[in-house]
């Protein structure tokens, strides 16, 4: 669905990483971890199109992303739900807008009415529709974050830091959502320092861990 093969990135200054391969295959569950700054925002920009690599070939649903179109992209980022780190809400708006607003955005507003109350009970946020983002608690707006992310159903789930800043029941609650939504044949990509989150993870899905440190990719990390 992504594959990423010898892929450079670099903002400017010295290499971030190099000759770096990922592949998301369809249904995979995985998690990327390793130490703050190694890159982990950065390689999940470049599988959802955010950013171009330097070198080597990102490839979203077959399509070579160095040669796509912006329209190209757009198209592309329809089928990837991002959780961004920082949730990006519009603040002004209630929280059930900004949870339809990637439907208005690809033009299938029509879409909300039947999903969207499903969609904020299933995060369990049905009570808070109408309250604007900076009302909710962290563990709130990550599940605000996560419905957002998944009401085009997109065909990848891509989520950084989705347990961030919330405690340990939060955290399990929205690690049984991505595993539902897994269950469900989304692919699903998480960068998360918490190991604790990943070694939970494992007993209820077949998870494979990447870590990303020193500008390389290791897989099969001990935990
Ligand atoms: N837009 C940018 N311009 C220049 N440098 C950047 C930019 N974004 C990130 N960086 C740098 O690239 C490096 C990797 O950042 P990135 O956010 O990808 O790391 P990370 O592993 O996700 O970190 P964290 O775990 O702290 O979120 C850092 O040194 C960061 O300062």
């Amino acid at each position: 669905m992504i594959e990423l093969s010898d892929v450079a990135y670099s903002y400017g200054g010295a290499q971030l990483f190099t000759n770096l391969t990922l592949a998301l295959t369809p249904g995979s569950f995985q998690f990327l971890t390793g130490p703050s700054g190694a890159g982990k925002t950065t390689l999940l920009k470049l599988c959802y199109g955010d950013l171009r690599a330097t070198a080597g070939r990102v490839s979203l649903f077959g399509q070579d992303a160095a040669t796509m179109s912006r329209d190209d992209v757009a198209m592309a980022r329809r089928r990837i739900g991002v959780v961004h780190q920082d949730c990006q809400f519009l603040d002004h708006l209630p929280v059930a807008e900004n949870i339809a607003l990637p439907l208005q955005v690809s033009q299938r507003a029509a879409e909300a009415d039947g999903n969207l109350d499903e969609l904020m009970a299933w995060v369990g946020l049905s009570g808070q529709a109408q309250q604007r983002p900076p009302e909710l608690s962290g563990g709130e707006r990550q599940r605000a974050a996560l419905a957002r992310a998944v009401i085009t159903s997109p065909d990848v789930i891509i989520a950084d830091e989705p347990t961030g800043n919330v405690d340990w029941e939060m955290s399990q609650r929205l690690l049984t959502l991505l595993v539902e939504l897994n269950r469900m044949g989304k692919t699903v990509l998480i960068a998360t320092h918490d190991m604790n989150l990943i070694r939970a993870a494992k007993s209820q899905v077949s998870a494979h861990v990447l870590r990303l440190k020193d500008g390389r990719l290791q897989a099969g990390v001990a935990l």
